[in-house]
């Protein structure tokens, strides 16, 4: 039972955690694997120590669980909006409770601090709790039509939903897909990322605990193999993936073969404009929030800073400044503030857009380089400096492409209309953001960057009542707030004759 697991987590230090317990879930419980085949490690990021065997559900699993939400799916849909709400707000509860426990497995198996991570599970029982708010709200509409005869309409849920999940925000990312799809009466199969398969089975026993019928919220564990069995799926109506754009792009067409609905969260390269007339304390913090969260593992970062040049060599060196200062090490310490990269091969391609980004021009300010900590537990961990790049242009690698890591890319800019032009060359729309104190100017730019999100004179805050999501190859439908209801929910329209018919034949 992964309550023990949460249970040892109070004395749990980085390297000493190992994992045993069956990762899927569905019918109610977790479920062992049917074949012991096909293991794939693990592994804490922050050692490099294998954390447990991952092992891929097949096609004969995959029908399992989604016939178990399938059946959950039959009762959770006949339920009030406000019975589903009691039984959310009880799953919330119990997170909230839990929290610095779960927090403390998530930085076990993803690698970033404890900071961060207590944030993130914060955010996924707040987004529970809102579509719980949200999940009794839901109605139609009544139509007056000639002669007494009427309309209404009927919000209805979709059916069983897929969620695909990434390794960056693991739990947090299995909230998202599941608390707005279970308001609206659906179930969910869920599929976490094979490198961080360990807390959305958590989040599955939690649901179980406040009630939810069994089978509701399911864990898959695998793959592309798994995933493209879940899309391709008769009994999956709706798919939800979060990840690369490569990738999204295979879901879409994989899904549009059995006309699913999809909602694709991918990735990005977002731009962050500096005016001169910023506060430039908060704009170096905007920029530093931009960047380094999540070591840079971020789909909606700022990565391209764009500053006007009249502030340039002030914002280098208060940005630099900071950036060398930034806590890099233990995840699990209450002071660091940047833990480990997801993966080696992630650490190495990081490393690699660095010394390109050298190669065609850019200087280090700072970082870039491996960063092995003193601790000896520590050694074998993805660790890397946080980097800023100065004499970056637009036709570079790092500019160009999303390097998922802590790599900041600085370039200069002389006016507000060259600088959106150039912010807006590229296939990715993800999210942006403005530093100013000229309120027009702020939503003169916001109104003309080509983005889902834009801050203004702040980054990366993401409040559940926001919806969140992409433009262009981004991706499209929304997480979060009001309208995601619509992603997760379809429309029935019921025409009522009062009189007797007038038939032309
Ligand atoms: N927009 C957002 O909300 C958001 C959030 C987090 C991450 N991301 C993006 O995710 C990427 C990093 O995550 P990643 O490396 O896990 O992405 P990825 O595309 O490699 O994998 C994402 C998920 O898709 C699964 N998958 C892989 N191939 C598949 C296939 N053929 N069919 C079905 N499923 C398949 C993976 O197992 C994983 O669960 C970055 O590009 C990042 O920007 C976007
Ligand atoms: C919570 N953040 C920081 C807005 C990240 C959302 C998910 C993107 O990877």
């Amino acid at each position: 039972m992964s309550q023990s697991i949460l249970d040892t987590m109070p004395g749990a230090t980085t390297g000493t955690v190992s994992i045993t317990d069956s990762l899927n879930f569905w019918d109610g419980k977790r479920v062992k694997p049917r074949e012991e085949k096909n293991a794939e490690p693990v592994f804490e990021p922050a050692t490099g120590r294998v954390l447990c065997q991952l092992f891929p559900c097949g096609s004969e699993e995959v029908d399992e669980a989604i016939k178990s939400a399938h059946a959950a799916y039959q009762k959770w849909s006949k339920l009030a909006g406000m019975e589903r709400a009691r039984v959310m707000l009880e799953a919330a509860r119990i997170i909230r409770e839990r929290r610095d426990k779960i927090a403390k497995l998530e930085v076990i198996n993803n690698g970033k601090s404890i900071t961060e991570a207590q944030v993130d599970i914060d955010i996924a029982w707040q987004c529970i709790e809102y579509y719980a708010g949200l999940a009794g709200t839901l109605a139609g509409q009544h139509i007056q039509l000639p002669g007494g005869a009427f309309a209404y309409t009927r919000r209805e849920p979709l059916g069983v939903c897929a969620g695909i999940g990434a390794w960056n925000y693991p739990f947090q990312i299995a909230a998202w897909k599941s608390a707005p799809a279970l308001a609206c009466g659906n179930a969910m199969v869920f599929k976490p990322s094979p490198m961080t398969p360990v807390t959305a089975v958590i989040l599955a026993e939690i649901y179980k605990e406040a009630g939810v019928p069994d089978g509701l919220f399911c864990v898959v564990q695998g793959g592309a193999e798994t995933g493209s069995l879940l899309c391709h799926h008769p009994m999956v109506a709706k798919v939800s993936f979060t990840g690369s754009v490569p990738t999204g792009k295979k879901v879409m067409e994989m899904s549009a073969k059995g006309v699913k609905q999809v909602t694709l969260e991918l990735g990005g390269k977002s731009p962050l404009l500096i005016f001169k007339d910023s506060e430039l304390e908060n704009a170096v913090k905007g920029a530093l929030m931009a960047n380094f969260l999540t070591q840079g593992q971020v789909c909606c970062n700022g990565t391209r800073v764009y500053v006007q040049r009249e502030i340039m060599p002030q914002f280098l060196e208060e940005v630099v400044k900071r950036t060398k200062a930034i806590p890099l090490g233990d995840p699990l310490l209450n002071d660091t503030r940047m833990g480990a990269l997801i993966s080696k091969p992630q650490l190495d391609k990081v490393l690699r857009y660095v010394d390109q980004a050298k190669k065609e021009g850019a200087k280090v300010l700072c970082g870039g380089d491996p960063f092995v900590p003193s601790d000896p537990k520590l050694k074998g961990g993805y660790f890397m400096s946080p980097c800023v790049l100065d004499n970056c242009r637009d036709d570079m690698t790092c500019v160009k492409e999303e390097i998922f890591g802590p790599v900041m890319s600085v370039l200069p800019f002389d006016t507000e209309e060259e600088v959106i032009k150039r912010a807006n060359d590229t296939t990715f729309g993800l999210a942006s953001g403005v530093f100013t104190r000229d309120i027009a100017r702020a939503h003169r730019v916001a109104e003309n960057l080509e983005a889902g999100t834009c801050f203004i004179n702040n980054y990366n805050i993401s409040p559940v009542e926001v919806p969140f999501g992409g433009y262009k190859n981004s991706g499209f439908g929304r997480e979060n707030g009001q309208v995601t209801i619509e992603y997760y929910s379809q429309l029935k329209t019921v025409v009522v004759e009062m009189g007797d018919v007038d038939s032309l034949f």
